[in-house]
C-alpha cells in the first residue's frame, strides 16, 4: 500500500498532538439536543458537521452526510471515500477555509455520539495465535491447544449484528445455562464468568456480488475502516453451550464498538509485516503487501490499565479474514462488520481477556489493591487503541467503554 504524503497539522485549535489531527479524521454520527442525527468528522475535540459545509461547497456527494448512519457513505465506494477525505483535509488544513468551517465545528461536549453505522452481518474471527493457544489450554486441557485447522484458515463464526452497541452503552449481565465441571446438571442464572475480548473491528464499505469471492488484493476496495471492539463473553455459558456448533448465547448479548470509524487511509503508516505464517497459506489466502497493523491497545478496568495487547502479533491478516469469509461466494454488504478476535500477545500482561489474565479464574490479578478474575456488576472497562499516523505522531483509534449492570433475567 502506498503511503500518501502527510497533511500539515490542522488550524483547528487543540487538534495538533491530540491523536485527532488532520492525518486521522475518523467519521461518526452525532446529534445536538433535539436535532436529527447526521454524519460528522472528528478533529481535535470537535466534530465537524459535514452537511452544511458540503452544501455550501456544492459538493455533489453532500447527500451522503445528511444521514442517520454512515451506510450511504460506506456504499459509495473507495473513489468517493478518497475524494471526501481529500476535501475534508483541505477544509481543516487550509486557513482560507476557516470562515466557512468554523461555524460548523461543534465541541464534542455539546453533542451526543450515536451508533456510527447500521450493522449488517457480523463475523468474529479467532486470529491471535497466543489467544487461541491460551483458550485451547483452558477449555480443552486434554487436547492439543491449537486444533488442526487453525494454521490453515482464519477460524471464525457468525455473530449477532443486531446487538452491536456504541461505546458508552451499559451492558446487562447475561443470564443463561451454566454448568461448572463439578456440577451434574446446568442451572439457569446470571453469568458468573463475564469477560471482555479486546478486538479490532473492520467495517465493510463497498459490497460484493453473491457467488464471487473477494481476493486479498481487493481488501482496500471493500473495507472502509476500523473500530475498537469489545466482544463481551460469558465464559460459563460459552463453555457449556459451544460444542459442537461454536459460540452462541455466551457472545450474542452485546458487542461494543467505538463511536468513531477510522478510515483505512488514516492507517497508511500503520501497516507492518505479519509475524510469519507456517505453513504458507493456500493461494487464495496469500497476501502480497505488509498486512499486519502496528496498533497498540490498552485494557482499563476500574481506572487501571491491566493489559497492553499488541495488534502486530496477530497471525491472520484482515485481508485473509475477508478473503476467507467470502471464499465460498458469500457476498458482503455496506455495514457488515468483521472482527479480529481477541488480541493477545505472548506475554501475560498482553492478554486481551480476563479469562487469560486470570488463567481461567485460578490466578487472580490485582486491580487497585483488589484481587480480580471476571467482571463484577458496576465494573467499567475501557479499551484504547493508538497507532502511528501519517503525520509522524500517533492517532487515537476510537475507544470503547462499557459498564456492567446487574442481571435482569428470571432466576
Ligand atoms: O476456542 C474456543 O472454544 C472459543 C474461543 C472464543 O472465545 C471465540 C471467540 O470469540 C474468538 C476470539 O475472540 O478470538
Ligand atoms: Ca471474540
Ligand atoms: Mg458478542
Amino acid at each position: 500500500m502506498t503511503t500518501p504524503s502527510s497533511p500539515p497539522s490542522s488550524w483547528v485549535e487543540g487538534a495538533a498532538g491530540s491523536g485527532y489531527d488532520a492525518d486521522h479524521l475518523p467519521y461518526g454520527v452525532f446529534a445536538g439536543p433535539g436535532e436529527s442525527p447526521r454524519v460528522g468528522v472528528r478533529i481535535g475535540n470537535h466534530v465537524l458537521d459535514l452537511t452544511p459545509v458540503a452544501a455550501a461547497d456544492m459538493l455533489d456527494t453532500h447527500h451522503l452526510f445528511d444521514e442517520p448512519s454512515l451506510n450511504e457513505l460506506l456504499g459509495a465506494g473507495r473513489a468517493v471515500w478518497q475524494s471526501t477525505r481529500t476535501w475534508i483535509t483541505g477544509l481543516v488544513t487550509d486557513e482560507t477555509e476557516r470562515d466557512l468551517v468554523e461555524p460548523h465545528l461543534l465541541p464534542l461536549a455539546e453533542v451526543t455520539m450515536l451508533m456510527p453505522f447500521e450493522v449488517g452481518d457480523y463475523v468474529d474471527f479467532y486470529a491471535s495465535l497466543d489467544h487461541a493457544t491460551n483458550v485451547g489450554r483452558l477449555f480443552r486441557p486434554d487436547a492439543e491447544a491449537l486444533l488442526p485447522n487453525w494454521r490453515w484458515l482464519p477460524v471464525g463464526y457468525h455473530g449477532r449484528g443486531g446487538t452491536v452497541v456504541p461505546s458508552g452503552t451499559d451492558v446487562v449481565r447475561p443470564c443463561g445455562q451454566r454448568k461448572a465441571p463439578t456440577e451434574d446438571a446446568p442451572t439457569y442464572g446470571p453469568s458468573r464468568r463475564l469477560d471482555i475480548e479486546a478486538e479490532l473491528g473492520f467495517v465493510v464499505g463497498a459490497g460484493s456480488h453473491l457467488g464471487e469471492p473477494v481476493s486479498t488484493s481487493a481488501f482496500a476496495d471493500h473495507v472502509f475502516g476500523v473500530v475498537g471492539l469489545n466482544d463481551w463473553s460469558a465464559r460459563d455459558i460459552q463453555a457449556w453451550e459451544y460444542v459442537p456448533l461454536g459460540p452462541f448465547l455466551g457472545k450474542s448479548f452485546a458487542t461494543s464498538i467505538s463511536v468513531w470509524v477510522t478510515p483505512l487511509d488514516a492507517l497508511a503508516a500503520t501497516w507492518t509485516d505479519l509475524p510469519g505464517q507456517e505453513p504458507a497459506p493456500l493461494d487464495y489466502l496469500s497476501v502480497a503487501e505488509p498486512a499486519g497493523l502496528a496498533i497498540d491497545l490498552e485494557v482499563e478496568l476500574a481506572g487501571e490499565v491491566v493489559s497492553r495487547p499488541p495488534y502486530a502479533s496477530m497471525y491472520w491478516s484482515p485481508h485473509q479474514m475477508l478473503a476467507h469469509l467470502t471464499a465460498n461466494g458469500a457476498s458482503i454488504r455496506p455495514g457488515d462488520l468483521f472482527a479480529s478476535g481477541t488480541i493477545s500477545g505472548p506475554e501475560r500482561e498482553q492478554r486481551g481477556s480476563f479469562l487469560e489474565l486470570s488463567w481461567g479464574g485460578k490466578e487472580p490479578f490485582t486491580v487497585a489493591g483488589v484481587e480480580r478474575t471476571f467482571l463484577d456488576d458496576g465494573d467499567t472497562v475501557v479499551l484504547r487503541y493508538s497507532a502511528p499516523g501519517t503525520g509522524g505522531g500517533r492517532i487515537a483509534i476510537g475507544e470503547v467503554s462499557g459498564t456492567i449492570l446487574p442481571a435482569q433475567g428470571l432466576d
